[in-house]
């Protein structure tokens, strides 16, 4: 296990690349994972410039057979899926989070830990200015149910009553991205799909969402999915493990009801 060497005051993330160079260059790993956060894709992008091989983005499972390494990895903001198989090592790939279990480890030994001098690069990145984000509510990747909606509420008042099924669920609230980025009713965090969170719940609600792929492929891995929406040809329902063709708003409150009665 390698630790870097605390970067001075004022280091921005790019500004790690060159010891990670150095690391990867020194060591000739054959695959190299990188979280597909922000910081991951601009440090997975610049290692493989340097190397000259391409990164696979977004990898959802992999492969290593005898043969070399096979990767599936999302496509078209998450419309198509893609099988892809490395001619050349090493193999960059950035992961999602939530995309992977933690596996139990057998007998868990405490590594030996490297302690990597930071190395300044020669240009520095230069940080102009700083803006504060709104805290981060919500890890929709470990909530165990979730309560997702869809465009299909109709005003913003309207969310109490989700929050009352959510609260009677022990759920979290979730949402599609226009409720959050085009309404700005649900803060960013709350939206699940390929440009928001991937969950794996015991259960997912969603309520007046049609189940447009961007949306669902941050669903595939919860293991019960319920949709209530009013059109019956709503794609969400070939998806549902249990569908309500109905009007939501009829459908909450009987629901909150049964839920409540036991
Ligand atoms: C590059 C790209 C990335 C994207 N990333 C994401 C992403 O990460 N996450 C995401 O969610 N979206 C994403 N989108 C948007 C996505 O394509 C869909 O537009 C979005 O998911 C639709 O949201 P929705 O289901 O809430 O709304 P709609 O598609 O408008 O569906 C509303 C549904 O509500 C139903 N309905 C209406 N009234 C009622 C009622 N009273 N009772 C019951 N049902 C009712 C309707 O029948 C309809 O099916 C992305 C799009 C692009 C192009």
């Amino acid at each position: 296990m390698y630790r870097i060497e605390k970067p001075p005051e004022g280091c921005l993330v790019e500004d790690l690349f060159d010891t990670l160079w150095e690391l990867v260059n020194q060591q000739k790993p054959a695959y190299v994972l990188i979280g597909a956060t922000t910081s991951g894709r601009l440090i997975c992008g610049r290692l493989a410039a340097r190397l000259d091989v391409s990164a696979i983005t977004d990898v959802r499972s992999f492969d290593l057979l005898d043969d070399g390494l096979t990767a599936r990895h999302m496509i078209f903001a998450g419309g198509a899926e893609r099988l892809e198989r490395p001619l050349r090592l090493p193999v960059l790939m950035s992961v999602a989070r939530g995309q992977f279990e933690a596996e139990a480890v057998q007998n868990p030994k405490t590594p030996e830990v490297i302690d990597l001098p930071f190395l300044v690069p020669e240009k520095r990145s230069v940080l102009r200015e700083r803006m504060d984000l709104p805290a981060v509510s919500v890890n929709l990747a470990d909530a165990k149910r979730v309560v997702c909606l869809g465009r299909g509420i109709a005003r913003q008042e309207d969310l109490v009553l989700a929050e009352n099924l959510a609260r009677e669920l022990g759920a979290e609230i979730a949402c599609t991205r226009p409720l959050s980025e085009g309404l700005g009713w649900l803060p960013r965090e709350r939206y699940i799909g390929i440009s928001g969170a991937y969950i794996k719940s015991d259960l997912y609600i969603g309520l007046g969402v049609s189940g447009q792929v961007q949306h669902t492929v941050g669903i595939t891995d919860v293991k019960v999915i319920v949709a209530v929406n009013r059109d019956p040809d709503a794609p969400i329902f070939k998806q549902a493990d249990y569908g309500i063709a109905a009007d939501l708003y009829q459908v909450l409150p009987a629901l909150i009801e049964a839920i409540r009665a036991g």
